[in-house]
């Protein structure tokens, strides 16, 4: 199975964040996040190519330390989310036609995700070849903890549904493949379910064993001093203004 991690210019992203985050912060933040998610990626058997999409010259850099593959944005003629995907996934499908294994479906796995797992991605992989079995083009959407985002999406390069992402996109991948008469599920795993997108999600990720897969991430937040920062804004929270917990 391929892997594609798209990655926005890293000081755009993670805006949800700038009310709690400098702009400096929220762009280590994502680099860090970004080093756990391909940690985890490289050391799984079960992917067989890994292609970080950005124009970012960091997210070039981060794939030749990782050893994976790096397209841009640019070379693919696309911008936002959903073009560069689907960009992505036609070329992959284009690389792939000739493969006669009739298991070539790829993954887009989000890079806000510290605390993916082997595990999981292994359960996921698993239960994506099991729906396969009814249809090579059926669709697996690893959800976020609300239920509402596609976390990682599993697909058919050569059979895409119409990519979707932004609010609610779990709900909308998902009619996008009935609507193709494509089997899908929607998958809850733990790790994978909680991506960073708000300050709760921080608190959470603080809370969280410092054993977890999210090694570069919890390092960077305490080098930072953003997690000693959160943890007392959080101890001082009944005492404080709303205005406290920004930063500018
Ligand atoms: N290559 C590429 N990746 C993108 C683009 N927009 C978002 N992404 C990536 O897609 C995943 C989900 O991103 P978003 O939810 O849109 O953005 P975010 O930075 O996580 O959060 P916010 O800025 O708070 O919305 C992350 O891995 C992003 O880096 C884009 O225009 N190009
Ligand atoms: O549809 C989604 O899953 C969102 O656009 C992107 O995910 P996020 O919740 O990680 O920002």
């Amino acid at each position: 199975m391929w892997a594609l991690l798209p990655l926005k210019d890293f000081v755009q992203a993670k805006q949800r964040l700038a009310g709690s985050l400098t702009v400096s912060e929220r762009r280590g933040l994502f680099h860090a996040m970004v080093e756990d998610v391909l940690t985890i990626l490289v050391a799984h058997p079960g992917l067989t190519r890994i292609v970080v999409v950005s124009d970012d010259p960091a997210a070039q850099l981060l794939a030749e330390h990782y050893e994976v593959d790096c397209w841009s944005e640019r070379d693919l003629n696309a911008r936002g989310l959903n073009d560069v995907v689907t960009a992505a996934l036609h070329r992959v499908a284009d690389l792939t036609k000739d493969n006669l294994t009739n298991n070539t479906a790829a993954m887009v796995v989000h890079g806000d995700l510290p605390l993916l797992s082997g595990q999981e991605l292994t359960s996921l992989i698993g239960r994506h070849a099991e729906l396969m079995l009814e249809h090579p083009s059926a669709v697996s959407i690893a959800t976020d903890r609300h239920g509402q985002g596609s976390n990682i999406l599993v697909c058919d390069p050569a059979n895409i549904p119409r990519f979707a992402y932004g609010s609610e996109s779990r709900i909308a991948h998902y009619n996008a493949a009935m609507a193709m008469g494509l089997p899908a599920q929607v998958i809850n795993l733990p790790g994978i379910a909680q991506d960073i997108d708000i300050r709760e999600d921080l608190q959470r990720l603080l809370a969280t064993p410092v054993n977890s897969s999210a090694k570069h991430t919890l390092l960077y937040l305490q080098q930072a001093g953003v997690a000693q920062r959160l943890q007392q804004l959080d101890g001082n929270a009944a005492n404080i203004s709303p205005q406290a917990w920004s930063v500018s």
